[in-house]
């Protein structure tokens, strides 16, 4: 196996066929819905809350509201679809979630699409949730994650999950490759590959991204949906807290494995950073429609499945690698290296 990450990866031009880039079409289907980009933003309390989550359905966005806030969850999914929103949202493994499910059920607040975000989705009581979940809301799409390997989409695949989410540890606020020694971090992009021939249904491609030209990346390698969290965590609209340090603003962004997150310092495999303040997420998602219209053209085609065809080289470290210096780290406890400016 090939063994790369984003920044290795060149995609090659093909001839255009389009007159001008505004005639690409970045939409993508998953679960029977048509969405304006195949980027979801991470299910993560810093970068999404119910207002985005609410903002990206109307606007014809896919979305995953993180599972942190447990109680209103029900109260979300009965929001979204009295104002005939499509609901999603995110689910954990531990025993009052199987109860959870079956209240859904009962109270008839069967979401539309529903993600099982565990660090390690490969995994016997992964499987338990898939197989319960879809016994009694099998009409909900299932993503299930997160997997590093070809035999984790398999089985989660096997299980019943409609889609599969492959990444652990190349996040931008991980720190599980340093504090554990697994993970896919450094080699993000090659993994999504591997795990892309064995899968038999959509892929999501989460972490590790860190420009816009990522997406036609991962793309490229079998991606049907990216997860992004540091590139959209800068914005007006992110929850995180907005900090100005010598004139300039940065948003807080934390790891959802911090101890910020879990108000403990228990199996902790996140940090905080800030992350430079970069106005409206609506101006950043219509720049990486843009980007990604533009990627279509240069891939030879007029839709996303242009970029899957087109050929690649690799270029050792040859695209700038955004860990090293793109935010602040607040909290020096995690272990880093020394270039980064501890607050
Ligand atoms: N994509 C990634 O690389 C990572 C993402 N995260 C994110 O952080 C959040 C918290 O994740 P997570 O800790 O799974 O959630 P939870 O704290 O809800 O843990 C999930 C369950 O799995 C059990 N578990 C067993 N082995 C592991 C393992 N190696 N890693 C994690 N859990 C294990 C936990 O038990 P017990 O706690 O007793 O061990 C717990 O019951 C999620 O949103 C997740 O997506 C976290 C780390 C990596
Ligand atoms: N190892 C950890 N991974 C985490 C944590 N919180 C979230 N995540 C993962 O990161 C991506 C976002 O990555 P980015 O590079 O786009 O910023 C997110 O979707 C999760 O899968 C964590 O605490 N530890």
């Amino acid at each position: 196996m090939k063994i790369f990450d984003y920044e290795d990866v060149q995609l090659i031009p093909n001839k255009s066929i389009v007159q001008s880039r505004s005639e690409c079409d970045t939409t993508v289907v998953l679960g029977g819905r048509t969405f304006k980009l195949p980027v979801v933003p991470a299910n993560m309390q810093t970068i999404l809350d119910e207002e985005l989550a609410e903002k990206l359905a109307r606007e014809g966005y896919f979305y995953i509201m993180h599972r942190f806030d447990e109680a209103s969850r029900l109260p979300f999914i009965q929001s979204m679809h009295a104002k005939g929103l499509f609901a999603s949202i995110s689910l954990g493994i531990k025993e009052a979630e199987f109860d959870f499910v079956n209240e859904l059920v009962a109270k008839k607040a069967v979401p539309e699409y529903t993600t099982i975000d565990v660090a390690h989705g490969h995994s016997d009581e992964v499987i338990r949730m898939i197989k319960h979940v879809k016994e009694v809301m099998p009409e909900t799409f299932l993503i299930a994650g997160n997997v590093g390997t070809p035999e984790g989409v398999r089985e989660l695949e096997n299980a019943g999950a409609d889609a599969t989410k492959v990444g652990i540890g190349p996040g931008k606020v991980c720190t599980t490759k340093i504090k554990t020694g697994f993970g896919t971090g450094g080699w993000q992009l090659a993994a999504v590959s591997w795990c892309a021939k064995a899968a038999s249904k959509p892929i999501i491609a989460d972490g590790g991204v860190r420009t816009n030209g990522d997406i036609a990346k991962s793309i490229r390698f079998g991606a049907t949906m990216v997860m992004v969290g540091s590139l959209l965590a800068g914005h007006d609209e992110s929850p995180g807290q907005t900090k100005e340090i010598n004139g300039r603003l940065y948003k807080e962004y934390f790891g959802s494995a911090s101890e910020y997150q879990k108000g403990q310092r228990k199996n902790v495999e996140g940090k905080k950073i800030l992350t430079p303040y970069r106005g409206t997420i609506v101006d950043t998602l219509n720049e990486m429609r843009e980007d990604l219209q533009s990627s279509i053209s240069y891939a030879g085609g007029k839709d996303i499945t242009a970029i899957r065809k087109c050929d690649y080289v690799l270029v050792k470290n040859s695209i700038y690698n955004g860990d090293s210096n793109q935010g602040i780290i607040e909290a020096g406890r995690s272990s880093f290296g020394e270039g980064d400016t501890i607050l």
